[in-house]
């Protein structure tokens, strides 16, 4: 059977042949065009371990993990997921050493990181916690190892921009990590702090991880230029390219060179709010998608169970307090819970109200100074407080180890967001646990949050079902960007986004 018959079981365009079927010869992309319209420097063909895997393992591998690749170049080249680390293309400088901590590469990485050592312009979809970091900062770390770029100061070869301060931080790590002999060469940029710093940094900085604000502003004040870039992600693809963040994103990308810059974005859920958005800043992207339809309603993590509490607005402080009580005092070490608020004046009178009942807590918020912020996760990172109570801006991407249970006191603006939130947990192949707390003033939502639990093969209360299965066409432009219509806590105030 041909290497290439895979493609059968994949979402892909069947007008014709790629060139590579037609020869039957391993796919290689180089320095050619490669049909869609860009150059690239990559240099990419699947190794000889994984051409010489019979395709039935291929296939299964596909079908297992409902994996589909759209790619709308039909003559592009196209490649074998990578099943085991082995099959890697070669590096300098160990980036693979800390691989060895994990089995296989996990289903989002096997499939990318081919098309992202080939240079194409990625849509990567896969749920949370299922390793998407690695899964396009190991192609930018090896793109940087590979490269023999000159080191201009100020000239950063690859951006990733995230939407909260504390996942770019998180990111940076990642890229520390598994680039121990580049971490002079990758800086992280965000507001909340001083700015002469991250100046300095910037001079040999060759990979950048920031939030929009801080480095829309030191691309205005001329303290970095983005007229090199060759390598941009959009992490929280969705949340990037909402309304928020849309004018910043677009100013950002403006000087960045379109023929010679590879645009990989990456996300657990992709509305089609921003989808043709998303298509002007890529050129013919092929996307991944684990796990399901990409066009169907967002998907959580399956292995989370998913609890919906149907209330009035006035029995939650008490139910809290009730479900704190039984995971911090029912167990040998109490467990690590997050709970969410809608507005920051409501978490700070939720944190206040669970440190009065003896809990250790910590919070997370916008009115919040960055040390603060960075202090209290570090608190409930490492168990000194085992309840961290956050708005929407812990929602998105952070890695927390051992979240065990996620409480919604109140619902988030979308759907989305919510897929986000319950995500802390269940990470990494663990299960987690998510409570829900749900009020007539959420039954606009209550049509998207049945679509998700029916999808996760969850249990659909009545009482949610009472307020009706109907799902809006568009809920909110931007999630949390916008004060809910309630009138719960007058003097809440407005979620911003992270400068
Ligand atoms: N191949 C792998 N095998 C096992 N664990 C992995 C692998 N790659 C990454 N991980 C771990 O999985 C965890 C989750 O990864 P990561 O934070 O990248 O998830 P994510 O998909 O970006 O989630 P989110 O959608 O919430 O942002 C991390 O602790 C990471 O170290």
């Amino acid at each position: 059977m041909g290497k290439r018959s895979h493609h059968d079981s994949i979402e892909q365009p069947s007008k014709k042949k790629s060139k590579s079927e037609k020869s039957e010869k391993p796919a290689k992309a180089s320095k050619d065009k490669q049909g869609n319209g860009k150059e690239t420097t990559a240099d990419y063909s699947d190794a000889s371990a994984l051409s010489n895997i019979p395709q039935s393992e291929i296939d299964s591998f596909l079908t297992e993990n409902v994996i589909k690749i759209a790619d709308p170049s039909p003559d592009a080249p196209q490649f074998r997921p990578l099943l085991s680390f082995d099959h890697l293309p070669e590096c300098d400088a160990g980036l693979y050493a800390q691989l060895k901590a994990f089995p296989a590469p996990t289903p989002i990485q096997s499939t990318t990181w081919p098309l992202l050592f080939a240079g194409r312009d990625v849509i990567g979809i896969a749920e949370t916690g299922s390793g998407k970091t690695l899964g396009f900062g190991l192609p930018c770390l090896k793109k940087l190892i590979d490269s023999k770029s000159s080191k201009k100061p100020c000239q950063p070869r690859a951006v990733i921009i995230s939407p909260t301060r504390e996942l770019a931080m998180q990111i940076y790590d990642q890229l520390v990590k598994f680039g121990t002999h580049e971490k002079t060469r990758v800086t992280c940029i965000y507001g909340g702090v001083g700015k002469d710093e991250q100046r300095r940094a910037l001079q040999k900085a060759a990979i950048v991880v920031a939030t929009p604000g801080r480095l829309k502003d030191l691309q205005n004040d001329g303290s970095i230029d983005l007229g090199k870039v060759n390598y941009l992600v959009l992490d929280e693809a969705d949340r990037m390219l909402d309304k928020g963040f849309e004018q910043d994103i677009k100013d950002i990308v403006k000087p960045m060179p379109v023929s010679r810059r590879q645009t990989v974005m990456f996300t657990a859920t992709w509305p089609r709010s921003v989808r043709d958005l998303a298509a002007t800043f890529m050129q013919t992207p092929v996307t991944v998608t684990i796990g399901g339809d990409p066009s169907a309603d967002p998907r959580a993590n399956t292995r989370i169970k998913q609890v919906v509490e149907v209330m009035d607005g006035r029995e939650k402080e008490g139910r809290l307090v009730q479900l704190l009580s039984k995971s911090q005092r029912g167990h040998q070490s109490p467990e690590k819970v997050l709970v969410f608020c809608l507005y920051k004046k409501e978490a700070m009178r939720i944190e206040n109200l669970i440190r009065n009942k003896g809990f250790k807590v910590a919070g997370i918020h916008g009115d919040l100074n960055q040390s603060d912020r960075f202090r209290n996760l570090d608190a409930f990172k490492k168990g000194n407080a085992t309840i961290l109570v956050a708005t929407d801006v812990a929602a998105r991407g952070l890695d927390i180890p051992n979240v065990k249970l996620v409480i919604n006191v109140t619902f988030p603006l979308t759907v989305e967001d919510y897929v986000h939130r319950i995500g802390r947990t269940g990470r990494a192949g663990a299960d987690g646990h998510a409570i829900t707390m749900f009020t007539e003033t959420d039954k606009a939502l209550s049509g998207g949050l049945i679509n998700v639990l029916k999808a996760a093969k969850q249990d659909v209360p009545e009482s949610l079902l009472k307020f009706g299965t109907t799902v809006k066409k568009k809920q909110h432009d931007a999630y949390g960007a916008f004060f809910k219509d309630v009138d719960m806590d007058k003097t809440a105030t407005k979620i911003t986004f992270d400068d």
